[in-house]
């Protein structure tokens, strides 16, 4: 695969600004393309300055479709849950009128409502036109943690599945993803890390042979942007 291209920032204000602005010109790409956008952001709290950014850029959002790259599986009432910072931060102002496709429904664990978030997942147009991963101090992305119970599988890219439940000693909660192979299909893909730690992390999973779970992408992404920051 082709190295992926690394874009260093000053800071988080620096990186979120300009990251929206390529989002923004990526979704408007796909309406005019296809007529509609489809974007998979991820959790945690790297996202947040980036999900305020891009709530306020002007495009069609009446024709964007946002989803999530994972999912703790908690209801949005929980503070844990990515949907209720997504709803919170990114689906406001401009971006209120965009399609919001969440990964948890009503059931007691992701195992039993995997059926239901497939079905939901199907209905949507893949492939995803914007991806924006995250990285955990652990090499994890997505919901891809080392030592998660279905970590083969959701990195197996023959894999057909498009979304499988983890669970895993970092996860805390269990949690549903999409699978790798989904991810890697993405229009646009983007790594977004802050932090000289995670620059250490990224660059042993750099490293030949790396176990790290994001090292799976960085071998096979054919084109992946890197947005970091000290
Ligand atoms: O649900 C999640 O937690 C994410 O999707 C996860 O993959 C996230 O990107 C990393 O955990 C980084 O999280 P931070 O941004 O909080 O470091």
């Amino acid at each position: 695969a082709a190295p992926s291209s690394i874009h260093a920032f000053e800071d988080g204000h620096a990186l979120a600004a300009s990251l929206a602005v390529r989002i923004a010109e990526d979704l408007r790409a796909a309406i005019e393309a296809r007529g509609e956008a489809s974007i998979a952001v991820s959790g945690g709290s790297t996202p947040k300055r980036l999900f305020e950014r891009l709530s306020h850029e002007t495009l069609d959002w009446s024709r964007v479709t946002v989803t999530l790259v994972d999912e703790r599986w908690v209801p949005d009432t929980d503070e844990r849950s990515n949907a209720r910072m997504v709803e919170a931060l990114l689906l406001r102002h401009n971006a209120a009128d965009a399609e919001f496709v969440p990964l948890y429904v009503e059931a007691a664990t992701p195992e039993a409502g995997i059926g239901e978030v497939r079905a939901r997942v199907a209905a949507m147009r893949l492939p995803l036109d914007v991806v924006v991963l995250g990285m955990g101090p652990d090499g994890h992305t997505a919901s891809f943690f080392p030592g998660g119970d279905r970590l083969a599988e959701a990195l197996d890219i023959a894999n057909t599945a498009q979304v499988v439940p983890m669970r895993a000693p970092g996860a805390g909660e269990p949690r549903i993803t999409f699978t790798l192979p989904v991810l890697l299909q993405a229009r646009s893909l983007y790594l977004h890390i802050e932090g000289p730690d995670k620059r250490v992390v990224l660059e042993q999973a750099e490293q030949a042979g790396s176990p790290l779970p994001i090292a799976s992408v960085l071998r096979r992404a054919q084109h992946l942007e890197i947005y970091w920051c000290p």
